[in-house]
């Protein structure tokens, strides 16, 4: 029970506690070997006084430096073992932290990316990762281990002197107390300090992202007063909780100091008293700097410990957070996309209420509707990137919230207008369509998709890198290459949002020779912004305002005198005749 909660309060995976169990086991063999050797140098000295007072023998030496030298080599040996086990074994289980975060955030839906921004996210798997490995290798075993040790000497010195005993180990508690009852506040200023870290990364994430636009519209001042500012700040909150936490973990560190000086008072007046002789005060004085030692150590970090339960509260959302699961046996009887009265909201705002409509296998279906009235939306449900609050897609007879979304996916070529390329060669963005494809597989597809002709005037031909997100291409390159990826897929559901609109007239023209390749027999769902993208499609369906306000051919919703189809198609076509 109180490892389980060690492990969900330090965000530790089953490996890690193990390892923190074995830390806590050394630290405390490693505790009561040292106070063994205070034992030896204590009975050496008490041989020395009795040689002194009584005038008995001088102790033998050679047996004192062999006891020395064997408690030397036990004390190297259980310190090596220690080590391993708190510092060594730790970086495995930082590796096993950061796969096993980057696999949850794979699983994640959509949704949790929406209300989650990058610099949040790299932080969470860089920043508060380091800061939970400090915590999980210099705090949790040496203060378990220490709490152990100290209470196993306490009883020994109890049992020897309990009046000795109270004098020395008083501040202990006292001390902890006080920084346990400071939790709050070092919670406090550590949720603030992260906070405020995370806007600064944020603020420098967004000024490099947007740099184009801010110095299109000579905005970098405003922008590195902004980004200054937030830094400022960030300052201040740090130096602020460093403040609190010194003031604390100090006031504790000189509390328990006090120990030492009450404990000489006491064994003074124990010795002035006739009750106890000089080397008993020896002795507890020795075991004194034993104890603090090791919670020396620790105070120094328990404030770290404090302050890292943000970080690993952070973790264990991630962790917390649900993951779109389902079957991987997914097999429909065809390919046709379902619509049954689904309703989906973005953080409690609805934008698709009560849609229902089908989009047929071997037909291509277009969504149609003005901005914003939910037709990306309804291509992201379609591939199951979100799930539907009400209602249900079905592929085939089959509901798709219950299928695996990798399975799920693997039936689906998605083409949208924001493509998404890696810092990599053409051919291996390419290749990312089908995993495995061999070189004539791609570079097949890529012609198909009018590739060759941008490509042949790069450096390097396919094997020439893009550049972060495809950085060195145009718009219309970027989208080629997104095609090509589509049609080495070749999966029996296509999703296109305007596909070709960032194509001149020629490409366009040939593009769509390969679209018409990719779509055959497929079950095509076209979002079009353009009418005359529409022309051919089998099925139109016009969304409003979230809803389904028309449904039918082309042809058919042309006739409709009020329809909005029909309203679209006149008022783009006048926007046509209009020009510069
Ligand atoms: N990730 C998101 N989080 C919150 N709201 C969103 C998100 N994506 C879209 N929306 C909102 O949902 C509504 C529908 O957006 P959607 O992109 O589906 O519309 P659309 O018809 O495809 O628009 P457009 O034609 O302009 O691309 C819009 O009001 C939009 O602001």
């Amino acid at each position: 029970m109180f490892w389980k909660n060690v492990q969900r309060k330090y965000a530790l995976t089953d490996h890690g506690v193990k390892n923190i169990q074995k830390g806590t086991l050394w630290t405390v063999i490693v505790n009561l070997v040292v106070i063994c050797g205070m034992g030896i140098l204590y009975k050496l000295m008490s041989g020395f006084m009795d040689t002194l007072t009584k005038g008995s023998p001088l102790p033998s030496l050679l047996l004192f430096i062999g006891v020395t030298a064997l408690f030397l080599v036990i004390s190297y040996t259980v310190h090596l073992q220690q080590y391993r086990a708190t510092y060594g074994l730790v970086y495995g289980e930082v590796k096993d932290v950061r796969i096993g975060l980057a696999e949850r955030l794979r699983r994640l839906p959509l949704g949790y990316f929406g209300k989650h921004d990058l610099a949040d996210l790299t932080e969470t798997l860089m920043g508060d990762v380091n800061r939970l490995e400090h915590v999980w290798s210099h705090c949790l075993s040496y203060l378990y281990g220490s709490a152990i040790s100290t209470a196993i000497i306490a009883a020994g010195m109890l049992a020897y002197d309990w009046r000795m005993a109270l004098a020395c180990l008083w501040g202990v508690p006292v001390a902890f107390g006080l920084l346990f009852g400071s939790r709050k506040v070092y919670k406090k200023r550590s949720e603030e300090n992260k906070k405020s870290a995370v806007r600064v990364a944020d603020g420098i994430q967004e000024t490099l992202e947007n740099i184009r636009e801010i110095r299109a519209t000579n905005q970098e001042n405003r922008f590195l007063e902004e980004l200054n500012e937030k830094i400022d700040r960030n300052e201040k909150i740090m130096r602020k909780g460093e403040l609190t936490i010194g003031i604390f973990v100090n006031l504790a560190s000189v509390i328990m100091r006090l120990g030492v000086a009450t404990t000489i008072l006491t064994g003074t007046s124990l010795i002035l008293g006739g009750k106890v002789d000089f080397m008993v005060l020896f002795m507890f004085l020795l075991a004194i700097t034993r104890i603090y030692a090791p919670f020396d150590q620790a105070l120094a970090l328990i404030a770290e410990m404090f302050v890292s339960q943000v970080s690993a509260n952070r973790l264990q959302e991630v962790h917390d957070t649900p993951t779109a699961e389902g079957t991987e046996v997914f097999m429909p009887k065809g390919h046709d996309i379902e619509f049954r009265n689904v309703s989906f909201a973005y953080d409690n705002q609805e934008v698709l209420s009560g849609v229902s409509f089908t989009a047929k296998e071997g037909e291509v279906t277009a969504l149609v509707g003005p901005s914003g009235s939910g037709k990306s939306t309804c291509a992201r449900v379609a591939a199951r990137l979100w799930d539907v609050d009400k209602g249900s897609v079905l592929v085939g007879g089959v509901d798709i919230s219950g299928v695996d979304p990798e399975v799920l996916l693997s039936d689906y070529s998605m083409v949208f207008q924001d493509v998404v390329l890696f810092d990599d060669t053409v051919m291996e963005n390419i290749r990312l369509g089908k995993y495995g494809a061999t070189d004539e597989e791609v570079l097949a597809a890529a012609k198909a998709a009018n590739c060759d002709e941008f490509v042949e005037k790069l450096p390097n031909g396919y094997a020439t890198p893009i550049g972060e997100n495809g950085a060195k291409l145009s718009g219309g390159e970027r989208q080629r290459i997104s095609i090509a990826r589509a049609l080495l897929k070749d999966a029996p559901i296509v999703l296109l949002d305007e596909a070709t609109a960032s194509l001149d007239v020629e490409n366009e023209t040939k593009v769509q020779g390969a679209l018409s390749r990719l779509l055959t027999g497929k079950t095509v769902l076209v979002i079009a912004h353009r009418m005359r993208t529409v022309e051919a499609a089998d099925k139109i369906v016009v969304l409003a305002d979230g809803k389904v306000a028309e449904e039918g051919s082309p042809a058919e919703l042309l006739k409709k005198e009020d329809g909005l189809f029909r309203r679209m198609t006149k008022l783009q076509s006048a926007g046509a005749e209009w020009s510069i």
